[in-house]
């Protein structure tokens, strides 16, 4: 059974969800010479078999797993053999992998000749329910995580179940961080799943996961079908990212993106319920699901002067104001503007250890 989960706005696509999709790719990809298939070593064999689906020649290109690809000089790289293989404006660039190899993907589309078709097959729990779905695409540089990037809609996601089989367990727990976010912000049935059944939310042939997979999308398609550049609503999708995104930077990218988005999300309901804007129960609510499905939620608390500054270059920022997504209640998120130093000191003594 494949789901289909419409995102809307100027270039609406769809997101399919089910097993063994590789022959939606034709569809998605009509018109097109050829196709570059991007992709790093642990999904070489995926890769392949993406581009014998794809109907026409595929140029293969493999590049560094994880974070180590999602760098400026790696998207150079694919240019150059774009450019050494003559795409033109009707070929298209496919990602195959995580959400690394992905936004990497949607970079590179976005970039070549002012932006080409392009097709994330996601692999990854984290990039199914998240970094493929939205059309933001980037890089990090040494100033920050997804510093330099484009809003870049694809044609079609592929979200094909069977390939959780060979995700690492660590990675399945990383993704299973932001369906936890969707909760928190849009979708309390999420928790309830989740905190029901929280071993059915790692087990890639459960049911639960299947559920929650689509419930996370819906969230994400909702929120980027009317938002797609961030003018608003979508910042929502940010909650616990802006400490998250500077633990990743002070760790040097070594961090998975879902273990700092967990950490991040405690520090964030810390900021919800100090301010006075979330209670008590939907507080501690953070800590025990995620310490229950075994993410990380805390941090060194000698970090805090490094994350302070990290947090600054936030793109939620404006001018010397921070931003942070907060929470007034389960799936009503909302703006703190500019808090002071203290209650930001006071919501990271949560997270510090
Ligand atoms: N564009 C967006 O809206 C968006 C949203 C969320 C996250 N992101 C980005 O996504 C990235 C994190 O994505 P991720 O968690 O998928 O990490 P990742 O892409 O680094 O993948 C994690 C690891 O799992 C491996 N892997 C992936 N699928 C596999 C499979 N099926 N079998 C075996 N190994 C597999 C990868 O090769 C890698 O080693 C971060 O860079 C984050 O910033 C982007
Ligand atoms: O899609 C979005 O918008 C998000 O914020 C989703 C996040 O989970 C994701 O990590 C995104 O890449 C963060 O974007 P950034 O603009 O803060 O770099
Ligand atoms: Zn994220």
């Amino acid at each position: 059974m494949v789901t289909r989960i419409q995102v809307s706005g100027d270039r609406p696509y769809d997101v399919l969800v089910g097993r063994d999709l590789a022959g939606e790719l034709p569809s998605l990809i009509e018109g097109a010479a050829q196709v570059a298939v991007l992709f790093s070593a642990p999904l070489r064999d995926r890769a392949q078999l993406v581009a014998e689906a794809a109907g026409v020649p595929a140029l293969l290109i493999e590049v560094p797993d994880a974070e180590r690809g999602k760098t400026i000089e790696v998207a150079a790289m694919c240019w150059d053999k774009l450019g050494a293989n003559n795409f033109t404006r009707t070929d298209a660039v496919v990602g195959v992998g995580g959400g690394a190899v992905t936004d990497l993907a949607g970079y590179v589309a976005a970039s070549w000749l002012r932006g080409v078709r392009w097709v994330p097959c996601s692999t990854s729990l984290l990039g199914m329910v998240d970094a493929a779905v939205g059309g933001k695409t980037g890089v990090n540089i040494a100033a920050g995580k997804n510093l330099v990037g484009a809003f870049h809609p694809p044609a079609g996601v592929l979200c094909d179940l069977d390939a959780l089989r060979t995700l690492p367990a660590d990675d399945l727990l990383a993704g299973l961080a932001e369906v936890i976010k969707c909760g928190f912000i849009a979708d309390p049935a999420i928790l309830d799943l989740v905190e029901n059944d929280p071993a059915g939310a790692v087990d890639p042939e459960s049911p639960v996961l299947r559920e929650l997979v689509e419930r996370a999308i819906r969230v994400k398609a909702e929120v980027v079908s009317v938002d797609l550049k961030e003018s608003g609503l979508r910042e929502i999708l940010n909650y616990g990212h802006t400490l998250g995104h500077a633990i990743e930077k002070r760790e040097q990218y070594t961090w998975k993106h879902g273990h700092a988005v967990a950490v991040g999300l405690i520090f964030a309901a810390a900021l919800s319920h100090l301010s006075g804007r979330l209670d008590a129960a939907a507080h501690a609510r953070h800590r025990a699901i995620l310490r229950q499905v075994g993410l990380p939620v805390s941090y060194s608390k000698d970090a805090w002067p490094d994350l302070l500054s990290a947090m600054r270059v936030d793109k939620k920022a404006r001018a010397a104001t921070l931003r942070f997504v907060v929470l007034d209640e389960l799936a009503k998120p909302g703006i703190l503007a500019g808090p002071d130093d203290a209650l930001l000191e006071r919501a990271y003594a949560e997270v510090a250890r």
